[in-house]
């Protein structure tokens, strides 16, 4: 999606919850400056990492997802896909002793275990918000191979493909990457959160609260935008 459609989406989005676009760019800025420092990926360097395939997986946080991971292990052969997970899907990957090619996160998932897959090879791309400055500062100095994000408007060695959540981001990065299939796993949307999206929760899973819902509801439109706009086959396991 090109920046001018997306910022329509993205002021809409500023309003809706509330977010400040100053504090976007300042987190922007910040991670701007950590990885010029310690040194990034750029898009080509990630397409060169992942062109083996032009077909992904986008594993999501949703209750499916557990099931959906065994059904692909079975069914898939996973040296055929490229495998993006997003931000805490990455530990349901990890239980399953999968490591993705890709991690989308911005830091708010499982950090070990982000961390662990890192090392292990996993790719990240880091996205800084108004709402995740601390957790930039703190652990981008500790992963390799990042690309980095941003929802305001990109400059220096950040990107802006589209997208908001972890998991429709994951879905733009794809496509930017010359994605002709994506399989999504663990894409519920809807109002259930699991212990992978919110590892305080009691439960294996929780109703999402009011907040996360409408982030789901973005997830889920933009979703269905990649779906009626890119050139790209979706099949979502949860349908
Ligand atoms: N029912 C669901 N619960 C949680 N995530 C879901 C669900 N359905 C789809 N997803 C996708 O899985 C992704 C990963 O979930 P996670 O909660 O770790 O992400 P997030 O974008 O950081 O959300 P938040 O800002 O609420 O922490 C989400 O971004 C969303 O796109
Ligand atoms: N400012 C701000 N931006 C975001 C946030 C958030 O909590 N605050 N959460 C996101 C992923 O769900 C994506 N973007
Ligand atoms: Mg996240």
């Amino acid at each position: 999606m090109d920046f001018g459609l997306w910022e329509n989406y993205y002021k809409k989005i500023l309003d809706d919850f509330g977010f400040e676009r100053e504090d976007d760019e300042k987190t922007a800025q910040v991670l701007d400056d950590l990885l010029f420092e310690q040194g990034c990926l750029t898009l080509e360097d990630l397409y060169e990492k992942v062109d083996f395939s032009t077909k992904f997986i986008i594993f999501g946080a949703g209750p499916s997802l557990k099931d959906h991971i065994k059904k692909i292990k079975t069914e898939y052969d996973l040296f055929d896909y490229v495998l993006v997970a997003a931000d805490g899907a990455t530990t349901a990957l990890t239980e399953e002793k999968i490591v993705p090619d890709i991690i989308a996160t911005d830091l708010d998932g499982k950090i070990d275990d982000i961390l662990y897959a890192n090392a292990c090879g996993a790719n990240l791309v880091i996205h800084g918000h108004g709402n995740n400055l601390e957790a930039i500062l703190k652990y981008t100095p500790f992963f390799d191979n990042v690309l980095g994000t941003t929802q305001a408007q990109a400059h220096g060695n950040l990107y802006n493909f589209g997208g908001f959540t972890d998991g429709d981001r994951a879905m733009f990065l794809a496509v930017a990457l010359g994605a002709t299939e994506l399989i999504l796993a663990g894409m519920d949307f809807g109002n259930v959160v699991t212990k992978y999206s919110r590892p305080n929760i009691a439960e294996d899973t929780a109703k999402a609260d009011k907040i996360k819902t409408k982030k789901l509801e973005y997830a889920e439109l933009f979703t269905k935008w990649i779906d009626d706009n890119e050139d790209v086959k979706i099949i979502n396991l949860k349908s």
